[in-house]
């Protein structure tokens, strides 16, 4: 039996996670558990899965959840805040964590599980794209597994089983189109925030839904690729699949190409991070290729989505750069789901950003780069976005 702890509990991968335990009491186990501050939900994770240690991050919620579990026994160790969670992440024994924080709020626990030798199993994205040079390293040097569960990465490393170290040529990563995929480029502007967070495929968190509707999302997984599976940026490819049945695919150095294929539920890819090198039987619903239909694939537009040329210039830039990106890309979502900003200004936002920001520290960049570069970069999105707001204010 598998112990786990899962970060985010509460979110769309923290759910999708706890439904598998359900459905496999016999596989897995959880140690901890951490949310954000949706305490109702988290008091009924608690009482079924009965962790052994729990975190809000909201420390204004602690109270609220002691009395909602108030009549447990025993009761687990309750924690709050970024350091309750930190302390969660390296708690016990468990062997794995499930990064499903949205941002780069799950950076340091995740630094922090790595440390107490626990395997990852990385839904959190952006841990990888701010933090990669930090977080690399601690990977080789503790001997932790870091398992992708970000369902083309998982694709990718499904498809990479047995294949000779040397033998990746190109990775080709899938991509949805996500909410605007069929809207002109012209209609853009006006758009809402209700409309984007329609995905076509996906259910999902709201911050990366929002991404794939900017096709931002694809840009921080090509960065996402690079440090997972140390491409170069000029072998990593983006293709528009509407269908989201070809998770992604990779070409190998004699030009044959292995995809993985399933239908667009996030189970799968995050099963597979906890049941790695092994294989579940499930009952879930299998693939039929005739029910799935036609199976297409178009050039991404990038005039149409700048967002995905920004992450791999951030990505060649290197350092501390993919951090400004990725922080500037969170606050500018942020804003737009805040309506304070329009749908096209969210890539104005980041190039700004990234423009201004010199790279320091290019090859290796320390922790305290990264967190410094984090805090300057959603500072000048919002400072710039003071601007943008006199033009809106205007505009009424
Ligand atoms: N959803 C997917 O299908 C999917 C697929 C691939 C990758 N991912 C990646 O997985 C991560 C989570 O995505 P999601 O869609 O599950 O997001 P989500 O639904 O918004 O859930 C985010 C989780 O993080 C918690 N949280 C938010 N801010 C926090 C903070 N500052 N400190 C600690 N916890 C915090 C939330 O807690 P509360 O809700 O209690 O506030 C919630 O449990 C993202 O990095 C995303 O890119 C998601
Ligand atoms: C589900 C997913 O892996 C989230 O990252 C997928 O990438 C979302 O779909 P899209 O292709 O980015 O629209
Ligand atoms: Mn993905």
């Amino acid at each position: 039996m598998k112990a786990i702890t899962l970060l985010g509990s509460t979110g769309s991968i923290g759910t999708q996670t706890l439904d598998i335990v359900a459905q496999y009491p016999d596989q897995f186990r959880i140690v901890g558990l951490t949310a954000g501050r949706n305490v109702t939900l988290l008091a009924q994770q608690i009482r079924q899965f009965r962790p052994e240690i729990v975190a809000v991050c909201d420390e204004d919620k602690l109270l609220e959840l002691k009395d909602a579990i108030a009549e447990l026994d025993p009761q687990p160790i309750l924690l709050a805040g970024e350091s309750g969670v930190v302390e969660v992440a390296q708690y016990g024994d468990a062997q794995a964590v499930v990064t499903g924080i949205v941002g780069c709020a799950g950076l340091l626990p995740t630094i922090a599980a790595i440390k107490a030798g626990k395997d990852i199993a990385l839904a959190n994205k952006e841990t990888l794209i701010a933090g990669g040079p930090v977080v690399n390293p601690l990977i080789e040097k503790y001997g932790v597994k870091i398992l992708p569960a970000d369902s083309e990465h998982s694709a990718i490393f499904q498809c990479l089983q047995g294949v000779m170290v040397g033998g990746l040529r190109r990775i080709i990563l899938t991509a949805s189109g996500g909410s605007f995929r069929d809207l002109p480029i012209d209609k853009l502007a006006g758009v809402t925030v209700a409309d984007a967070l329609k995905h076509p495929n996906w259910s999902m968190g709201q911050k990366i839904t929002i991404d794939s509707a900017t096709l931002m999302n694809k840009g921080l997984e090509v960065i996402e690729a690079h440090y997972l599976f140390g491409m170069d940026y000029d072998d990593i490819d983006i293709v528009i699949h509407p269908q989201s049945i070809i998770h992604s695919l990779i070409e190998l150095q004699d030009t044959s190409v292995l995809a993985q294929l399933g239908w667009p539920d996030m189970r799968l890819p995050l099963l597979y991070a906890l049941s790695w090198p092994e294989r579940i039987h499930t009952d879930w619903e299998r693939l039929d290729l005739v029910k799935a239909g036609d199976l297409t694939f178009r050039e991404p537009d990038h005039e149409k989505y700048p967002c995905m040329q920004l992450a791999y210039a951030a990505g060649r830039a290197g350092g501390s750069m993919p951090a400004v990106l990725n922080a500037a890309n969170e606050q500018a979502v942020a804003l737009f789901l805040q309506e304070k900003i329009q749908f096209l200004d969210i890539p104005k936002l980041i190039e700004k950003a990234c423009d201004k920001h010199q790279v320091d520290n290019c090859e290796s960049p320390a922790l305290d780069d990264i967190l410094a570069a984090d805090r300057w970069a959603r500072q000048e999105v919002l400072a710039d976005s003071m601007e943008l707001g006199d033009r809106i204010l205007s505009v009424r």
